[in-house]
């Protein structure tokens, strides 16, 4: 059987409703929207548009769930954890189609995101029942301390379209070993895969309101209502800087705990004595991942003056030989921008490019036909004035720009405001260190392409965002520190 014909079983088991307080429902006033697939402009399905009452609601299923969701064992929250993993294996390809239908991306990529995000479940069953306290004496001798983590409380995770199920559960599975009750917002053009999995977790065992989900076609109607409300304890936003600097500004009224995964702007560093073949495989990696819709994509590619030449026919020749594609054919291995607002984006910064007297070597333009295609693009001559050195691409483009030593390659790489993911290529392993010491970013790949795993710390510093997601800093951003004093008894 086919992948294809699995189409209308998975939508038709995927609920369509808003889950609240354990229950899948309808909006209040009735009203829906369409998710459309953007390999053909179809609908896929017609869901339940959350109203402002309903994130009222929602907010009270989780204020109202948290203290006994507290009271848990990190041991039965850890279960849920893992059954919850092992559902989503025995799913994987159910997951897998969801997200290939809704945001484009190739189905075996897919299935590669079902084990990225599954590991965020299986990682926090695992460290829920780790995550201890201290028990000490104060230096005189007089008190004993007893210091303890507990839940934040209710948490809004906002979730973004391009990782529909990995930063779903890499929000998710903390805050449920934290023991926080949670709503989740989806992206509006990806709901389908949270609407599944959520119900995954409502089988593996989660009980009513610990887990609420508020699709909806504006996001304002969900985040409005429960940013206002003083029982929410913390947003987690992963999306742009310019939408993460409001939510902030929102947070700062009722003192929230935030965890922000912001933008990127990507160095992709290849010096003169780099494999150049092992370069060339990174960067495709870094850069074709996600169709380039990723916050880690490689977006600059900083490569030293003796071997820019040969490096970018490498990298054009692999480029060019990929093939855009509906992400259920077999064959394709690239998929649709999320949009066509996005397509547009990226035809606008190649175009400023060309403008600015760089040239594609391959690609350029948008494919034509169908769907958000645009062709994997290889720019050279491109210089610090051009938009796609300064902002975020988010598409299969990739400038290169030369630089003629370390100092001038460091220069280049914290020349944003941003500082996310970077890559280097190198053989030398102190010139690797140094550099890692020299610029300012929260993820370093050294001659790697991809590095994000659930057992790292994910983050970045500067406006890529605040806090980290994975490792063992995850489950921390789901808890508060309560420290008890009491006697000694031996004073
Ligand atoms: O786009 C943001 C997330 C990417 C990742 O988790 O590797």
């Amino acid at each position: 059987m086919s992948i294809k014909d699995k189409v209308s079983e998975v939508l038709e088991a995927t609920p369509k409703g808003l889950l609240i307080n354990g229950e899948w429902r309808d909006a209040s006033d009735g009203g829906t929207f369409d998710v459309e697939n953007p390999a053909t402009g179809e609908v896929l399905a017609t869901l339940a548009s959350a109203t402002e009452d309903d994130s009222r609601a929602a907010m009270d299923a989780a204020a109202d769930a948290q203290e006994s969701w507290a009271r848990t064992s990190t041991r039965e929250r850890s279960d849920i954890l893992r059954r919850a993993f092992d559902l989503v294996q025995e799913h994987k390809d159910d997951l897998a189609l969801l997200m290939t239908l809704e945001m484009g991306k190739p189905f075996k990529e897919a299935q590669g995101e079902v084990v990225y995000g599954g590991e965020f479940l299986r990682w926090f069953s695992e460290e829920a029942v780790r995550h201890y306290g201290r028990y000490a004496s104060t230096p005189e001798g007089n008190l004993k301390m007893i210091v303890t983590h507990k839940p934040v409380g209710p948490c809004l995770l906002i979730t973004p379209w391009n990782f529909p199920l990995a930063m779903a559960t890499r929000k998710v599975a903390p805050a449920v070993a934290a023991g926080c009750t949670m709503i989740l917002k989806p992206a509006r053009l990806t709901p389908l895969t949270s609407q599944f999995f959520a119900k995954l977790l409502v089988e593996a065992g989660l009980p009513a309101g610990v887990l609420n989900v508020v699709s909806s076609a504006s996001a304002s109607n969900v985040s409005g209502p429960i940013m206002e409300d003083p029982r929410l304890r913390k947003v987690s936003f992963t999306g742009s800087t310019p939408v993460g600097k409001q939510l902030m500004k929102t947070a700062t009224d009722h003192v929230l705990r935030t965890s922000m995964e912001l933008g990127g702007n990507g160095p992709f560093i290849v010096f003169e004595d780099a494999d150049l073949d092992k370069a060339v495989d990174g960067a495709m990696a870094a850069k074709m991942r996600n169709m380039g819709e990723a916050c880690t994509a490689a977006n600059r590619f900083l490569v030293h003056e003796s071997v820019a030449e040969e490096f970018s026919q490498k990298f054009a020749a692999k480029l060019a030989a990929l093939k855009p594609g509906n992400g259920l054919d077999e064959d394709s291995t690239v998929g649709p921008l999320v949009e066509k607002k996005a397509r547009d984006s990226v035809a606008e910064f190649v175009q400023d490019a060309l403008d600015k007297g760089a040239r594609a070597v391959v690609g350029g333009k948008a494919v034509d036909g169908p769907g958000y295609f645009f062709e994997p693009t290889l720019l050279t001559g491109v210089t610090e004035e051009c938009r796609v050195f300064t902002e975020e691409i988010f598409g299969p483009v990739a400038p290169v720009i030369t630089f003629t030593d370390e100092d001038d390659a460091v220069r280049l790489a914290n020349k944003t405001e941003y500082g996310l993911a970077s890559y280097v290529f190198t053989e030398d392993i102190s010139r690797a260190l140094r550099i890692g010491e020299r610029i300012e970013y929260g993820l370093l790949g050294l001659n790697v392409g991809v590095i994000s795993n659930a057992a790292a710390p994910f983050g970045g510093v500067k406006e890529s965002g605040l806090g980290r997601e994975g490792g063992a800093e995850g489950i921390e951003e789901y808890t508060t520190i309560q420290y008890m004093g009491l006697p000694s008894p031996w004073a």
